[in-house]
Protein backbone atom coordinates (compact mmCIF):
# COMPACT_ATOMS: atom_id res chain seq x y z
CA UNK A 1 0.00 0.00 0.00
CA UNK A 2 1.66 3.54 -0.93
CA UNK A 3 2.36 5.59 1.52
CA UNK A 4 -0.50 8.64 -0.24
CA UNK A 5 -3.07 5.75 0.17
CA UNK A 6 -2.28 5.19 3.66
CA UNK A 7 -2.51 9.11 4.32
CA UNK A 8 -6.11 9.27 2.84
CA UNK A 9 -6.88 5.97 4.64
CA UNK A 10 -6.10 7.99 7.93
CA UNK A 11 -7.97 11.23 7.09
CA UNK A 12 -10.93 9.80 6.85
CA UNK A 13 -10.87 7.58 9.65
CA UNK A 14 -9.97 10.84 11.46
CA UNK A 15 -13.22 12.81 9.37
CA UNK A 16 -15.08 9.53 11.13
CA UNK A 17 -14.56 9.85 14.28
CA UNK A 18 -14.57 13.24 14.56
CA UNK A 19 -18.04 13.13 13.03
CA UNK A 20 -19.03 10.25 15.38
CA UNK A 21 -17.79 12.02 18.37
CA UNK A 22 -19.31 15.35 17.28
CA UNK A 23 -22.78 14.32 16.89
CA UNK A 24 -22.84 12.66 19.83
CA UNK A 25 -21.36 15.13 22.02
CA UNK A 26 -24.16 17.10 20.18
CA UNK A 27 -26.85 14.58 21.06
CA UNK A 28 -25.76 14.64 24.84
CA UNK A 29 -25.96 18.18 25.05
CA UNK A 30 -29.16 18.62 23.91
CA UNK A 31 -30.81 15.90 25.62
CA UNK A 32 -29.08 16.92 28.83
CA UNK A 33 -30.57 20.63 28.53
CA UNK A 34 -33.73 18.66 27.44
CA UNK A 35 -34.12 16.64 30.48
CA UNK A 36 -32.57 19.05 32.99
CA UNK A 37 -35.24 21.52 31.93
CA UNK A 38 -38.37 19.63 31.27
CA UNK A 39 -40.75 19.85 34.29
CA UNK A 40 -40.67 16.54 36.05
CA UNK A 41 -43.88 14.45 35.64
CA UNK A 42 -46.65 16.95 37.36
CA UNK A 43 -47.42 16.95 40.69
CA UNK A 44 -49.90 18.97 42.38
CA UNK A 45 -50.56 20.51 45.38
CA UNK A 46 -54.29 21.80 47.12
CA UNK A 47 -55.82 24.07 48.92
CA UNK A 48 -59.58 23.83 50.18
CA UNK A 49 -61.86 27.26 51.08
CA UNK A 50 -65.62 26.95 52.12
CA UNK A 51 -67.90 29.77 52.12
CA UNK A 52 -70.21 29.96 54.75
CA UNK A 53 -72.44 32.33 53.20
CA UNK A 54 -76.16 33.24 54.70
CA UNK A 55 -78.22 30.97 52.33
CA UNK A 56 -75.89 27.79 51.85
CA UNK A 57 -72.47 26.74 52.33
CA UNK A 58 -70.19 25.77 49.43
CA UNK A 59 -66.55 23.89 49.77
CA UNK A 60 -64.08 24.78 46.55
CA UNK A 61 -61.09 23.16 46.43
CA UNK A 62 -58.37 24.41 44.44
CA UNK A 63 -55.11 22.88 43.09
CA UNK A 64 -51.86 24.37 41.49
CA UNK A 65 -48.84 22.63 39.84
CA UNK A 66 -46.41 21.79 42.73
CA UNK A 67 -43.16 23.78 41.26
CA UNK A 68 -45.28 26.67 40.62
CA UNK A 69 -46.50 28.22 44.26
CA UNK A 70 -45.42 31.24 43.45
CA UNK A 71 -46.73 32.03 39.84
CA UNK A 72 -50.53 33.32 38.95
CA UNK A 73 -52.15 32.01 36.57
CA UNK A 74 -51.97 28.59 37.83
CA UNK A 75 -54.34 27.99 40.60
CA UNK A 76 -57.88 26.73 39.52
CA UNK A 77 -60.91 24.82 41.08
CA UNK A 78 -60.85 21.13 40.19
CA UNK A 79 -64.43 20.61 42.31
CA UNK A 80 -67.02 22.23 44.37
CA UNK A 81 -69.38 20.62 46.74
CA UNK A 82 -72.33 22.34 47.86
CA UNK A 83 -73.34 21.62 51.60
CA UNK A 84 -76.76 20.31 52.02
CA UNK A 85 -78.94 22.35 54.03
CA UNK A 86 -79.02 26.28 54.65
CA UNK A 87 -76.15 28.43 55.72
CA UNK A 88 -74.39 27.90 58.94
CA UNK A 89 -76.06 31.06 60.73
CA UNK A 90 -79.33 28.95 60.45
CA UNK A 91 -78.09 26.65 63.25
CA UNK A 92 -78.34 29.44 65.77
CA UNK A 93 -80.82 27.35 67.34
CA UNK A 94 -79.18 24.35 67.62
CA UNK A 95 -75.24 25.72 67.12
CA UNK A 96 -73.64 22.44 67.89
CA UNK A 97 -75.30 20.99 64.30
CA UNK A 98 -73.28 23.59 62.48
CA UNK A 99 -70.25 21.65 62.17
CA UNK A 100 -72.14 18.34 61.19
CA UNK A 101 -73.92 19.32 58.15
CA UNK A 102 -70.22 20.35 56.64
CA UNK A 103 -69.21 16.10 57.37
CA UNK A 104 -70.49 15.12 54.25
CA UNK A 105 -68.41 17.40 51.71
CA UNK A 106 -65.22 17.23 53.81
CA UNK A 107 -65.40 13.37 53.53
CA UNK A 108 -65.50 14.11 49.72
CA UNK A 109 -62.94 16.85 49.64
CA UNK A 110 -60.44 13.66 51.54
CA UNK A 111 -61.72 11.47 48.84
CA UNK A 112 -60.35 13.59 46.15
CA UNK A 113 -57.27 15.12 47.41
CA UNK A 114 -54.31 12.31 47.39
CA UNK A 115 -53.43 10.81 50.84
CA UNK A 116 -49.77 12.28 50.14
CA UNK A 117 -51.34 15.89 50.03
CA UNK A 118 -54.03 16.01 52.80
CA UNK A 119 -51.27 16.94 55.80
CA UNK A 120 -50.05 19.94 53.60
CA UNK A 121 -53.31 21.05 52.21
CA UNK A 122 -54.25 24.26 53.86
CA UNK A 123 -57.96 24.68 54.78
CA UNK A 124 -60.05 27.86 55.35
CA UNK A 125 -63.54 28.52 56.39
CA UNK A 126 -64.77 32.00 55.56
CA UNK A 127 -68.48 32.99 56.64
CA UNK A 128 -70.10 35.99 55.18
CA UNK A 129 -73.28 38.21 55.32
CA UNK A 130 -75.52 35.53 57.63
CA UNK A 131 -73.12 35.08 60.27
CA UNK A 132 -72.52 39.25 59.83
CA UNK A 133 -76.03 39.64 60.55
CA UNK A 134 -75.85 36.73 63.35
CA UNK A 135 -73.18 38.25 65.19
CA UNK A 136 -74.96 41.53 65.29
CA UNK A 137 -78.29 39.87 66.33
CA UNK A 138 -76.60 37.56 69.21
CA UNK A 139 -72.39 37.08 69.73
CA UNK A 140 -72.50 34.58 71.90
CA UNK A 141 -74.62 32.56 69.66
CA UNK A 142 -72.75 33.42 66.17
CA UNK A 143 -69.65 32.35 68.31
CA UNK A 144 -71.14 28.80 69.17
CA UNK A 145 -71.44 28.87 65.35
CA UNK A 146 -67.92 29.07 64.76
CA UNK A 147 -66.69 26.48 67.48
CA UNK A 148 -69.18 24.00 66.11
CA UNK A 149 -67.83 23.98 62.71
CA UNK A 150 -63.97 24.42 64.21
CA UNK A 151 -64.28 21.53 65.51
CA UNK A 152 -65.46 19.33 62.54
CA UNK A 153 -62.58 21.04 60.66
CA UNK A 154 -59.77 20.66 63.00
CA UNK A 155 -60.77 16.46 63.16
CA UNK A 156 -60.61 16.51 59.44
CA UNK A 157 -56.65 15.33 58.16
CA UNK A 158 -55.77 18.38 56.27
CA UNK A 159 -53.60 21.26 57.79
CA UNK A 160 -56.86 23.59 59.13
CA UNK A 161 -55.62 27.32 59.12
CA UNK A 162 -59.23 28.73 60.75
CA UNK A 163 -62.56 29.75 60.29
CA UNK A 164 -63.87 33.47 61.01
CA UNK A 165 -66.54 36.09 59.83
CA UNK A 166 -64.45 37.76 57.25
CA UNK A 167 -65.41 41.82 56.49
CA UNK A 168 -67.57 42.89 53.63
CA UNK A 169 -64.54 44.89 52.74
CA UNK A 170 -62.74 41.25 52.78
CA UNK A 171 -65.62 40.14 50.87
CA UNK A 172 -65.82 42.36 47.94
CA UNK A 173 -62.08 42.94 47.74
CA UNK A 174 -61.49 39.31 46.93
CA UNK A 175 -63.49 38.66 44.94
CA UNK A 176 -61.99 41.39 42.61
CA UNK A 177 -58.67 39.60 43.33
CA UNK A 178 -60.39 36.24 42.23
CA UNK A 179 -62.06 37.84 38.54
CA UNK A 180 -58.56 39.78 38.03
CA UNK A 181 -56.70 36.61 38.55
CA UNK A 182 -58.50 34.38 36.75
CA UNK A 183 -58.69 36.17 33.67
CA UNK A 184 -54.65 37.06 33.53
CA UNK A 185 -55.18 40.64 33.67
CA UNK A 186 -53.21 40.52 37.51
CA UNK A 187 -49.74 39.19 35.86
CA UNK A 188 -50.09 41.28 32.86
CA UNK A 189 -50.23 44.04 34.43
CA UNK A 190 -53.05 45.03 31.76
CA UNK A 191 -56.18 46.91 32.52
CA UNK A 192 -58.47 45.76 35.37
CA UNK A 193 -62.10 44.59 35.74
CA UNK A 194 -64.32 45.58 38.46
CA UNK A 195 -66.34 42.77 40.57
CA UNK A 196 -70.15 43.05 41.27
CA UNK A 197 -71.05 40.31 43.75
CA UNK A 198 -75.05 39.61 44.82
CA UNK A 199 -75.45 37.51 47.54
CA UNK A 200 -78.25 36.52 49.88
CA UNK A 201 -78.12 39.19 52.82
CA UNK A 202 -75.04 41.59 51.21
CA UNK A 203 -73.87 42.56 47.84
CA UNK A 204 -70.28 44.19 47.23
CA UNK A 205 -68.97 46.75 44.96
CA UNK A 206 -65.10 46.93 43.72
CA UNK A 207 -63.31 48.72 41.21
CA UNK A 208 -59.91 50.56 40.31
CA UNK A 209 -60.02 54.17 40.95
CA UNK A 210 -57.92 57.11 41.77
CA UNK A 211 -55.81 57.23 44.88
CA UNK A 212 -57.64 59.71 46.31
CA UNK A 213 -60.27 57.12 47.69
CA UNK A 214 -58.15 57.27 50.34
CA UNK A 215 -58.50 61.04 51.15
CA UNK A 216 -62.68 61.18 50.80
CA UNK A 217 -63.64 57.63 52.29
CA UNK A 218 -60.85 55.74 53.68
CA UNK A 219 -63.16 52.77 54.95
CA UNK A 220 -63.68 52.46 51.10
CA UNK A 221 -60.08 52.19 49.94
CA UNK A 222 -58.11 48.88 49.92
CA UNK A 223 -54.57 49.12 48.42
CA UNK A 224 -52.79 45.84 46.64
CA UNK A 225 -49.36 45.25 45.43
CA UNK A 226 -49.70 42.48 43.45
CA UNK A 227 -46.91 41.29 40.23
CA UNK A 228 -44.96 44.93 40.96
CA UNK A 229 -48.16 46.43 40.25
CA UNK A 230 -50.01 49.28 42.68
CA UNK A 231 -53.46 48.82 42.26
CA UNK A 232 -56.29 51.48 44.22
CA UNK A 233 -59.50 49.79 44.91
CA UNK A 234 -62.72 51.29 45.73
CA UNK A 235 -64.91 48.49 47.70
CA UNK A 236 -68.25 48.25 49.75
CA UNK A 237 -70.38 45.73 51.29
CA UNK A 238 -73.95 46.31 51.30
CA UNK A 239 -75.27 44.48 54.43
CA UNK A 240 -79.10 43.58 54.17
CA UNK A 241 -78.89 44.48 50.15
CA UNK A 242 -78.18 40.64 49.30
CA UNK A 243 -81.23 39.52 47.49
CA UNK A 244 -82.85 37.62 50.15
CA UNK A 245 -82.56 40.65 52.72
CA UNK A 246 -83.29 42.99 49.83
CA UNK A 247 -86.90 41.16 49.51
CA UNK A 248 -87.67 41.02 53.77
CA UNK A 249 -86.89 45.49 53.37
CA UNK A 250 -89.03 45.28 50.02
CA UNK A 251 -91.85 43.13 51.69
CA UNK A 252 -91.81 45.40 54.81
CA UNK A 253 -92.46 48.63 52.78
CA UNK A 254 -95.71 46.83 51.89
CA UNK A 255 -96.78 45.40 54.81
CA UNK A 256 -96.71 48.56 57.18
CA UNK A 257 -99.98 48.97 57.45
CA UNK A 258 -100.85 45.61 58.56
CA UNK A 259 -103.37 44.76 56.45
CA UNK A 260 -104.77 41.06 56.05
CA UNK A 261 -103.26 40.83 52.30
CA UNK A 262 -100.73 42.84 50.10
CA UNK A 263 -100.54 43.22 46.82
CA UNK A 264 -96.87 43.10 45.28
CA UNK A 265 -95.69 44.01 42.28
CA UNK A 266 -93.04 41.99 42.58
CA UNK A 267 -94.76 38.47 42.14
CA UNK A 268 -96.83 36.94 39.35
CA UNK A 269 -100.46 37.85 38.95
CA UNK A 270 -102.23 34.30 40.29
CA UNK A 271 -99.65 33.78 42.76
CA UNK A 272 -100.38 33.44 46.41
CA UNK A 273 -98.70 32.85 49.71
CA UNK A 274 -99.55 32.84 53.34
CA UNK A 275 -96.36 34.65 55.14
CA UNK A 276 -95.65 34.98 58.79
CA UNK A 277 -94.72 39.17 59.89
CA UNK A 278 -92.23 36.99 62.01
CA UNK A 279 -90.12 36.10 58.56
CA UNK A 280 -89.94 39.32 57.34
CA UNK A 281 -89.42 41.28 60.94
CA UNK A 282 -87.27 39.00 62.50
CA UNK A 283 -84.55 39.67 60.32
CA UNK A 284 -82.23 42.31 62.12
CA UNK A 285 -81.93 44.59 58.35
CA UNK A 286 -85.77 45.33 58.60
CA UNK A 287 -85.63 48.50 61.10
CA UNK A 288 -89.18 49.25 61.17
CA UNK A 289 -91.53 46.97 63.82
CA UNK A 290 -93.74 44.78 63.14
CA UNK A 291 -97.07 46.45 62.53
CA UNK A 292 -98.98 46.55 65.66
CA UNK A 293 -101.78 44.54 64.54
CA UNK A 294 -103.35 41.10 66.15
CA UNK A 295 -102.53 39.01 63.31
CA UNK A 296 -99.69 36.77 62.69
CA UNK A 297 -99.67 36.36 59.34
CA UNK A 298 -100.64 38.15 55.88
CA UNK A 299 -101.33 36.72 52.55
CA UNK A 300 -98.89 37.99 49.81
CA UNK A 301 -100.45 38.29 46.64
CA UNK A 302 -98.68 38.51 43.20
CA UNK A 303 -99.83 41.87 40.92
CA UNK A 304 -97.03 41.19 37.71
CA UNK A 305 -96.04 44.39 37.16
CA UNK A 306 -92.45 45.16 36.18
CA UNK A 307 -92.30 49.03 36.40
CA UNK A 308 -94.56 49.17 39.83
CA UNK A 309 -92.02 46.49 41.16
CA UNK A 310 -89.04 49.24 39.97
CA UNK A 311 -91.10 51.67 42.56
CA UNK A 312 -91.64 49.22 45.76
CA UNK A 313 -87.72 48.68 44.91
CA UNK A 314 -86.26 51.72 44.98
CA UNK A 315 -87.88 52.90 48.10
CA UNK A 316 -85.46 50.48 50.00
CA UNK A 317 -82.46 52.48 49.06
CA UNK A 318 -81.88 56.34 50.98
CA UNK A 319 -80.91 58.70 48.57
CA UNK A 320 -81.52 61.40 50.37
CA UNK A 321 -78.50 62.81 51.31
CA UNK A 322 -74.36 62.58 50.87
CA UNK A 323 -72.16 64.24 52.59
CA UNK A 324 -69.30 63.07 50.20
CA UNK A 325 -68.49 64.34 46.59
CA UNK A 326 -70.98 61.57 45.13
CA UNK A 327 -72.94 58.68 46.77
CA UNK A 328 -74.51 55.46 45.43
CA UNK A 329 -76.94 54.98 48.34
CA UNK A 330 -77.24 54.99 51.87
CA UNK A 331 -75.18 57.96 52.33
CA UNK A 332 -72.29 56.18 50.83
CA UNK A 333 -69.31 56.86 49.22
CA UNK A 334 -68.88 55.72 45.79
CA UNK A 335 -66.41 57.42 42.96
CA UNK A 336 -67.17 57.61 39.05
CA UNK A 337 -67.81 54.25 37.57
CA UNK A 338 -64.51 52.57 36.21
CA UNK A 339 -65.30 49.60 34.08
CA UNK A 340 -65.49 47.16 32.16
CA UNK A 341 -67.11 44.84 35.59
CA UNK A 342 -68.05 40.84 36.30
CA UNK A 343 -71.34 40.44 37.87
CA UNK A 344 -71.49 37.44 39.25
CA UNK A 345 -73.52 35.09 41.87
CA UNK A 346 -76.93 36.45 42.24
CA UNK A 347 -76.50 38.67 39.29
CA UNK A 348 -75.59 35.48 37.35
CA UNK A 349 -77.84 33.42 38.50
CA UNK A 350 -80.85 35.52 38.03
CA UNK A 351 -79.52 37.33 35.23
CA UNK A 352 -79.33 34.20 33.26
CA UNK A 353 -82.15 32.83 34.02
CA UNK A 354 -84.43 35.31 32.68
CA UNK A 355 -82.51 35.53 29.56
CA UNK A 356 -80.93 39.31 30.27
CA UNK A 357 -76.95 38.39 30.52
CA UNK A 358 -76.58 40.02 27.01
CA UNK A 359 -78.40 43.60 25.15
CA UNK A 360 -79.45 46.88 26.25
CA UNK A 361 -80.64 48.28 29.30
CA UNK A 362 -84.00 49.27 27.53
CA UNK A 363 -84.48 45.47 26.32
CA UNK A 364 -84.01 44.28 29.71
CA UNK A 365 -86.43 46.45 31.39
CA UNK A 366 -89.01 45.51 28.45
CA UNK A 367 -88.11 41.76 29.03
CA UNK A 368 -88.51 41.84 32.55
CA UNK A 369 -91.66 43.56 32.19
CA UNK A 370 -93.08 40.64 29.70
CA UNK A 371 -91.78 38.25 32.09
CA UNK A 372 -93.36 39.71 35.07
CA UNK A 373 -96.63 40.31 33.94
CA UNK A 374 -97.29 36.59 33.04
CA UNK A 375 -99.50 34.26 34.92
CA UNK A 376 -97.55 31.88 37.93
CA UNK A 377 -99.37 28.93 36.97
CA UNK A 378 -98.32 29.20 33.57
CA UNK A 379 -94.46 29.99 34.88
CA UNK A 380 -94.72 27.00 37.36
CA UNK A 381 -95.73 24.77 34.27
CA UNK A 382 -92.76 25.98 32.16
CA UNK A 383 -90.37 25.18 34.90
CA UNK A 384 -91.30 22.47 36.36
CA UNK A 385 -87.11 21.69 37.59
CA UNK A 386 -86.77 25.00 39.04
CA UNK A 387 -86.45 25.83 42.91
CA UNK A 388 -90.57 27.40 43.46
CA UNK A 389 -88.53 29.74 45.94
CA UNK A 390 -86.21 30.94 43.25
CA UNK A 391 -89.11 30.56 40.90
CA UNK A 392 -91.62 32.49 42.56
CA UNK A 393 -88.62 35.25 43.14
CA UNK A 394 -87.14 36.39 39.58
CA UNK A 395 -89.47 39.31 38.88
CA UNK A 396 -88.47 40.75 42.20
CA UNK A 397 -84.98 39.26 41.88
CA UNK A 398 -84.52 40.93 38.12
CA UNK A 399 -86.67 44.16 39.06
CA UNK A 400 -83.85 44.40 42.38
CA UNK A 401 -80.99 43.95 40.57
CA UNK A 402 -81.72 46.32 37.56
CA UNK A 403 -82.71 48.83 39.93
CA UNK A 404 -79.47 48.51 42.53
CA UNK A 405 -77.28 48.59 39.81
CA UNK A 406 -78.62 51.78 38.03
CA UNK A 407 -80.45 53.59 40.96
CA UNK A 408 -77.99 52.35 43.23
CA UNK A 409 -74.08 51.80 41.30
CA UNK A 410 -75.65 54.63 38.52
CA UNK A 411 -74.95 52.64 35.74
CA UNK A 412 -77.13 54.17 32.65
CA UNK A 413 -77.77 52.95 29.17
CA UNK A 414 -74.37 53.95 27.85
CA UNK A 415 -72.49 51.47 30.99
CA UNK A 416 -74.75 49.06 30.70
CA UNK A 417 -73.02 47.23 28.62
CA UNK A 418 -69.75 47.70 30.24
CA UNK A 419 -71.26 45.18 32.53
CA UNK A 420 -70.91 40.65 31.91
CA UNK A 421 -73.19 38.48 33.92
CA UNK A 422 -70.45 35.72 34.68
CA UNK A 423 -70.19 32.19 36.60
CA UNK A 424 -67.12 30.82 36.24
CA UNK A 425 -63.80 32.07 34.19
CA UNK A 426 -61.62 29.66 33.50
CA UNK A 427 -63.66 26.95 34.88
CA UNK A 428 -63.25 28.31 38.42
CA UNK A 429 -66.59 30.17 40.20
CA UNK A 430 -65.97 34.34 40.69
CA UNK A 431 -66.09 34.95 44.32
CA UNK A 432 -64.07 36.10 46.59
CA UNK A 433 -62.54 32.38 48.21
CA UNK A 434 -60.45 31.72 45.06
CA UNK A 435 -58.76 35.66 46.08
CA UNK A 436 -59.00 34.78 49.63
CA UNK A 437 -56.87 31.39 49.58
CA UNK A 438 -54.45 33.11 47.06
CA UNK A 439 -53.65 35.99 49.85
CA UNK A 440 -52.97 33.93 52.77
CA UNK A 441 -50.83 31.66 50.79
CA UNK A 442 -48.74 34.39 49.49
CA UNK A 443 -49.67 32.94 46.23
CA UNK A 444 -49.71 36.57 44.57
CA UNK A 445 -46.28 37.83 44.77
CA UNK A 446 -45.81 41.43 45.18
CA UNK A 447 -43.33 41.70 42.72
CA UNK A 448 -43.03 40.70 39.77
CA UNK A 449 -40.79 36.95 39.26
CA UNK A 450 -37.75 37.24 37.23
CA UNK A 451 -39.03 35.38 34.01
CA UNK A 452 -36.23 33.17 31.61
CA UNK A 453 -35.53 34.99 28.39
CA UNK A 454 -36.42 32.55 26.40
CA UNK A 455 -38.96 29.83 26.63
CA UNK A 456 -38.02 25.91 27.03
CA UNK A 457 -38.33 25.03 23.70
CA UNK A 458 -36.53 27.74 22.48
CA UNK A 459 -33.65 27.53 24.62
CA UNK A 460 -33.06 23.67 23.19
CA UNK A 461 -33.51 24.96 19.61
CA UNK A 462 -30.88 27.47 20.35
CA UNK A 463 -28.40 25.15 21.80
CA UNK A 464 -28.45 22.48 19.31
CA UNK A 465 -28.24 24.89 16.43
CA UNK A 466 -25.24 26.91 18.12
CA UNK A 467 -24.10 23.31 18.74
CA UNK A 468 -24.30 22.62 15.16
CA UNK A 469 -22.15 25.39 14.33
CA UNK A 470 -19.69 24.99 16.58
CA UNK A 471 -19.39 21.78 15.04
CA UNK A 472 -18.98 22.50 11.49
CA UNK A 473 -16.12 25.39 11.96
CA UNK A 474 -14.48 22.85 14.03
CA UNK A 475 -14.93 20.15 11.12
CA UNK A 476 -14.00 22.72 8.45
CA UNK A 477 -10.59 24.32 10.07
CA UNK A 478 -9.68 20.08 10.57
CA UNK A 479 -10.61 19.99 6.66
CA UNK A 480 -8.27 22.88 5.94
CA UNK A 481 -5.25 22.04 8.19
CA UNK A 482 -5.07 18.18 7.49
CA UNK A 483 -4.52 18.02 3.49
CA UNK A 484 -1.83 20.94 3.69
CA UNK A 485 -0.27 18.30 6.68
CA UNK A 486 -0.74 15.33 4.09
CA UNK A 487 1.33 16.80 1.60
CA UNK A 488 4.05 17.80 4.12
CA UNK A 489 4.31 14.31 4.34
CA UNK A 490 4.36 13.42 0.37
CA UNK A 491 7.52 16.36 -0.12
CA UNK A 492 9.43 13.97 2.16
N1 LIG B 1 -80.17 29.09 40.58
C1 LIG B 1 -80.50 30.10 41.35
N2 LIG B 1 -81.50 30.93 41.00
C2 LIG B 1 -81.84 31.98 41.77
N3 LIG B 1 -81.26 32.28 42.92
C3 LIG B 1 -80.25 31.48 43.33
C4 LIG B 1 -79.83 30.36 42.59
N4 LIG B 1 -78.81 29.76 43.25
C5 LIG B 1 -78.62 30.48 44.38
N5 LIG B 1 -79.49 31.49 44.44
C6 LIG B 1 -79.62 32.53 45.46
O1 LIG B 1 -78.72 33.56 45.13
C7 LIG B 1 -78.28 34.24 46.31
C8 LIG B 1 -76.80 34.34 46.30
O2 LIG B 1 -76.24 33.08 46.49
P1 LIG B 1 -74.79 32.99 47.10
O3 LIG B 1 -74.52 31.57 47.38
O4 LIG B 1 -73.85 33.74 46.26
O5 LIG B 1 -75.02 33.84 48.44
P2 LIG B 1 -74.52 33.59 49.92
O6 LIG B 1 -73.06 33.32 49.88
O7 LIG B 1 -75.35 32.56 50.57
O8 LIG B 1 -74.86 35.01 50.55
P3 LIG B 1 -73.92 36.07 51.28
O9 LIG B 1 -72.68 36.20 50.44
O10 LIG B 1 -74.73 37.30 51.29
O11 LIG B 1 -73.63 35.51 52.63
C9 LIG B 1 -78.89 33.47 47.46
O12 LIG B 1 -80.05 34.15 47.86
C10 LIG B 1 -79.26 32.13 46.87
O13 LIG B 1 -80.37 31.55 47.52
Amino acid sequence: MSCQTKGKNAWYKAVIIITVLGITAIVALVTTAVLQNKPLLQKYKYGIVLDAGSSHTAVYIYEWPAEKDNDTGRVQQTHSCKVQGAGISSYSVFPGQAGASLKSCMKEAESLIPLSRHLETPLYLGATAGMRLLRMENQSLSDQVLWSVEEVLQSSPFSYQGARIITGQEEGAFGWVTVNYLSDRLKQGSGTTGALDLGGASTQISFVANQDVAEESAENAVTFRLYGNDYFLYTHSFLCYGKDQALKLALAQQTQSGDSSVLDPCFHPGYSVDRSYFSVYSSPCVMAGKPLVSRDSFTHVGAGNASLCQEVVRRIFNFSSCSFSRCSFNRVYQPPLQGPFGAFSAFYFVMNFLNLTSGSLESSREKLERYCSRPWTQIKQQHPDVKEKYLAEYCFSGSYILSLLTDGYNFTSDTWTDITFIKKISGSDAGWTLGYMLNLTNMIPAEAPDTPPLPHAGYVTLLFFISLLLFFLLFLCFRFLWPHRNSQTQMI
